[in-house]
């Protein structure tokens, strides 16, 4: 039973975010174990960007528990105590520095999780330059160090901009749609990382790509309404007749090819 609570990394309870009267999140439920990669998906307004809102602080729920880490209730921290703490959220749209290099941005993203007086500090450590050149290697990009960000591919800066996160070694990652827009190729690469990170750190992302979810989920939790619909294998997320009924009308997304809708 100890062991079991200690692989738990986030247990969310009875969540419910209410916007002016409209329940976008009501009583959910939502557990998520050490080293696990979950996808969240369901049709558009099921609450999903909601839910990573309530986790990563910015949006405060009218009811419901979120504990990170077996002890402590997020829902009473600030928004930048819950990123201290190890949970780290990417937007849709990268926040990388266009004009300074890859290598800068690392920097920076490390100087900033090492705190200001860090910050301060003229010159890197050797020790810091390769753990900088290990994270462009993990995300792919060591060729480019000394590229402009502003000049990388849309895939590339989604990359730069995980391995910025990670140099603030947060605990959980919470990536909203991190493949719309990619090709395809960028798509699978983006896949492989994720495996890679799930290695050491849990990752929750929210996903419309059915294909991508089905590449590279173990287990999906399926939102409607602001409620949990389903959650478990994709295969049998798939063979529920209450998901099929959601995505009516949008069957592609769950059945057949790539969309990014
Ligand atoms: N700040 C807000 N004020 C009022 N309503 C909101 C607010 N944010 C979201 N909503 C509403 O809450 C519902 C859930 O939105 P949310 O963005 O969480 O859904 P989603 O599942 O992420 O959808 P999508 O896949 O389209 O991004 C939607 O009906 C949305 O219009």
């Amino acid at each position: 039973m100890k062991e079991q609570m200690e692989s738990v990394i986030l247990q969310c309870s009875e969540v419910t975010v209410d916007f002016d009267g409209f329940k976008a999140v009501q009583g959910m439920n939502f557990k998520l174990e050490k080293g696990e990669l979950r996808f969240l998906i369901g049709p558009n307004g099921a609450g999903k960007t909601t839910m990573l809102d309530v986790i990563c602080g910015k949006v405060k729920p009218t009811f419901g528990r979120v504990i990170f880490s077996g002890s402590v209730d997020i829902t009473k921290k600030k928004e930048h105590q819950i990123a201290e703490m190890g949970i780290g959220r990417k937007f849709q749209t990268p926040s990388i520095f266009a004009s300074l290099t890859v290598f800068e941005n690392l920097e920076i993203a490390m100087k900033q999780h090492r705190g200001v007086f860090a910050a301060m500090r003229a010159k890197l450590h050797s020790e810091d330059r390769e753990r900088i050149d290990a994270q462009l290697a993990m995300i792919g990009l060591e060729d480019k160090g000394e590229w402009r960000a502003g000049g990388l591919s849309h895939g590339e800066k989604q990359w730069l901009e995980i391995g910025m996160m990670l140099l603030q070694e947060p605990e959980i990652l919470l990536l909203d749609e991190p493949v719309a827009g990619m090709t395809d190729n960028e798509t699978e690469k983006t896949g492989e990382l994720l495996q890679e990170i799930r290695l050491t750190q849990s990752i929750v992302v929210v996903e419309h790509d059915m294909e991508f979810v089905r590449n590279f989920a173990s287990k999906v939790t399926v939102m409607h309404e602001g409620k949990l619909l389903k959650e478990g294998s994709m295969e049998e997320v798939q063979r529920d007749d209450r998901v099929a009924e959601v995505y009516l009308g949008k069957r592609r997304d769950v059945d057949a090819s790539r969309s990014t809708a």
